[in-house]
């Protein structure tokens, strides 16, 4: 049977299947009798954002499906008791906060505050975050975006982006057309099964989606009105989701397999129909999902995977700053010893890039690519992993070291992270296992060892307390002759006598818009190696000699809409190199040949938009 009949029976079912749950459900809420309906003469959004028709969670299936409102909500319908509950709990859990709660309360009220802006007036917004994005960055991203996803039952006030749900299946085609934009430039979206290292968050994941599309818009400068959040929700695993009454999504465990590919595929057929040039950025899925679906649609839709994809030339062009802060060239980089914690989309994504670094350094044929392989040694969650292991992730295989090669090193299958730093006395320690705290006070003190004459600490993992260690940790067991990275922020630490322990942000923020931006402007279809390659290089050469040296291997995030407009600009460049530089609007490829790269470089910026208020006017049409 061809796809689009099997979408069409499985529409109709699904349609046959919802009314049924509709009827059921909506019985409660649907007028009673004697009761006038209400008219109205809006629809979609508008209804959703009109104070007085507003029904948020409460508008019943009948009536999403009857005012275009599918795919707006959350799926779980709940009636207004409920509404209220969640809100009260939301309003006293400040209150607890505030006196002696778990959490950062004034981070939280800080997103509230904000939220409502950006609820209210987006230029107003994105000119606030832009202006103080040191400060705010961290608010509307990692690390409180995390804390925020944990909290989003309570939080949720206005939706913001779409919701596909398994529930929907059979209908997402016709469902997509309930946005009101008609173009659409970036999509985030998540099946919210790993969100940061904070593991299944079901639908509160659709934080994650907004976040990085704030930054889409403060640092890459797209058109916040050409930005799409997305939420798929098949379900959730974690069992706290499935018994919390509160819970806004899909109360069922997650879908598998076929079932699990197919909501997907339909979702993106959805999203590429209705918006061909559309890009598809996936984020925080599962590893098992992750590397499937990028192999599955990286050559026939313009997608990439951030976790996999933008860690991994964040990692490199770390990597490659931790070897010339050593005073060393670049082209040292192969000699690099380096031990990875963690081999899940981050982890895997990062060791595959460096690998091919090297490989690219050493003369890029065979021989290249395999002594590349004895530079790396990852420890998962059994510990050091070798051919020794049973069951071993096909991913990681690659990187699993000999037996008898780790004989003679004193290692063995499994060996303890501390073991391994200590035989191996790395370079490099680099963190994405999503444990806060693995860089315990022994493996520090192991890292004293490193034959490196600069060790480099990269605590990857998100959001803060997720961080392997932190950097107060770092240079106090370390002192300050190391490169400190880590995937939140944290403060430079004063070492006393005038000494600074500089902490670098090491996170695909620095990617992620530049590689969109470059994509769009660049027209490209599809996202290649090169291209990723080619804005890693970019980042990684950044950072000047002097800067370096004093240990500043990526730039403040106050400098990230420069960074990204020039990673934009090589991603344009290779795209033409490659011959898959389709052109946008007015400039088309063969203009794009022609330009120099002062001119790419005004292009780009000619593109980027700006929070500034336009002129309004009226038109009756
Ligand atoms: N800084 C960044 O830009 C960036 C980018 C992507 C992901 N991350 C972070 O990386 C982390 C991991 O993401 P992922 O998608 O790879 O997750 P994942 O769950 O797929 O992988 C985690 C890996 O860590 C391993 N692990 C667990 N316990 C361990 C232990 N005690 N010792 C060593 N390894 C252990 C697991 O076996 C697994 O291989 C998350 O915290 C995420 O926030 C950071
Ligand atoms: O979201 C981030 O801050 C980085 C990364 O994508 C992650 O999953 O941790
Ligand atoms: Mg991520």
């Amino acid at each position: 049977m061809g796809i689009g009949n099997k979408l069409r029976l499985t529409s109709a079912l699904s349609r046959m299947l919802h009314r049924r749950i509709l009827y059921s459900s909506a019985r409660s809420f649907t007028t009673t009798e004697g009761h006038r309906p209400t008219i109205v003469h809006k629809r979609s959004l508008d209804i959703l954002h009109d104070p007085w028709f507003n029904k948020g969670t409460a508008f019943t299936m009948t009536e999403r499906d009857r005012l275009d409102l599918r795919g707006l909500l959350p799926p779980n319908v709940m009636d207004s008791e409920q509404q209220i509950q969640r809100f009260m709990t939301d309003l006293k859990r400040l209150e607890e906060q505030a006196r002696d709660g778990p959490s950062d309360p004034n981070a939280l009220a800080k997103w509230r505050i904000l939220n409502r802006l950006h609820d209210r007036n987006e230029t107003m917004y994105y000119k606030v975050l832009i202006a103080n994005i040191e400060e705010y960055a961290p608010i509307v991203y990692t690390p409180t975006v995390g804390l925020v996803c944990q909290n989003y039952s309570g939080l949720f006030r206005r939706p913001r982006g779409m919701y596909f749900s398994a529930e929907d299946r059979g209908e997402m085609m016709s469902m997509v057309y309930n946005w009101p934009a008609e173009q659409v430039d970036m999509i985030v979206v998540t099946d919210g099964s790993r969100i940061l290292g904070l593991g299944d968050l079901g639908i509160h994941g659709i934080g994650i989606s907004v976040g990085k599309l704030d930054l889409y818009v403060a640092a890459a400068g797209i058109n916040p009105q050409r930005v799409l959040p997305v939420m798929i929700d098949v379900g959730t695993n974690n069992e706290k989701l499935l018994n919390n009454p509160m819970y806004l999504g899909l109360q069922q465990h997650r879908l598998e397999n076929d079932e699990y590919i197919e909501v997907i595929d339909e979702f993106m057929e959805a999203v590429f129909t209705r918006w061909p040039h559309v890009i598809v950025q996936f984020e925080d899925f599962q590893s098992k999902w992750a590397f499937k679906l990028l192999q599955r649609y990286r050559n026939s839709y313009r997608m990439f995977n951030d976790d996999v994809q933008g860690t991994a030339g964040v990692a490199i062009a770390g990597l490659l700053g931790a070897v010339r802060a050593q005073g060393r060239p670049m082209i040292d980089f192969p000699k690099m010893k380096i031990v990875v914690a963690g081999a899940g989309s981050a982890g895997i994504g990062v060791l595959n890039a460096a690998r091919k670094t090297m490989a690219r350094m050493l003369g890029n044929n065979e021989t290249a690519f395999d002594s590349a392989q004895s530079q790396f040694w990852v420890v998962d969650a059994k510990g050091l992993i070798t051919e020794g292991r049973e069951d071993i992730d096909p991913e990681a295989l690659p990187f699993a070291r000999k037996l008898k090669e780790m004989e003679r090193q004193g290692l063995k299958e499994g060996a303890s992270l501390v073991e391994v730093v200590r035989e191996v006395k790395p370079d490099v320690l680099l963190g994405l296992s999503a444990v806060g705290g693995l860089f315990s006070k022994e493996v520090l003190e192991a890292m004293k060892g490193s034959t490196s004459t600069r060790p480099a600490i990269f605590a990857m993992s998100n959001p803060t307390k997720n961080a392997e260690c932190t950097a107060q940790e770092a240079f106090s067991i370390l002192g300050d002759n190391i490169i400190f990275a880590s995937g939140s922020p944290f403060k430079n630490v004063d070492l006393g006598n005038g000494h600074v322990g500089h902490c670098n942000q090491g996170n695909n923020m620095y990617l992620f818009p530049g590689i969109g931006l470059g994509i769009l402007l660049s027209g490209t279809p599809i996202v290649s190696d090169g291209m990723l390659q080619a804005a890693a290089e970019c980042l990684a050469a950044y950072m000047s000699e002097e800067e370096v040296l004093k240990g500043i291997i990526y730039p403040p995030i106050s400098r990230i809409r420069n960074i990204t407009k020039r990673i934009a600009a090589a991603v344009i460049k290779e795209a033409v190199e490659e011959d898959l530089a389709c052109g946008y609007r007015e400039m088309d490829a063969r203009e794009l040949h022609k330009l120099n790269e002062e001119e790419l470089m005004q292009y780009v910026e000619n593109n980027m938009w700006s929070p500034e208020y336009p002129t309004l006017v009226y038109k009756d049409d």
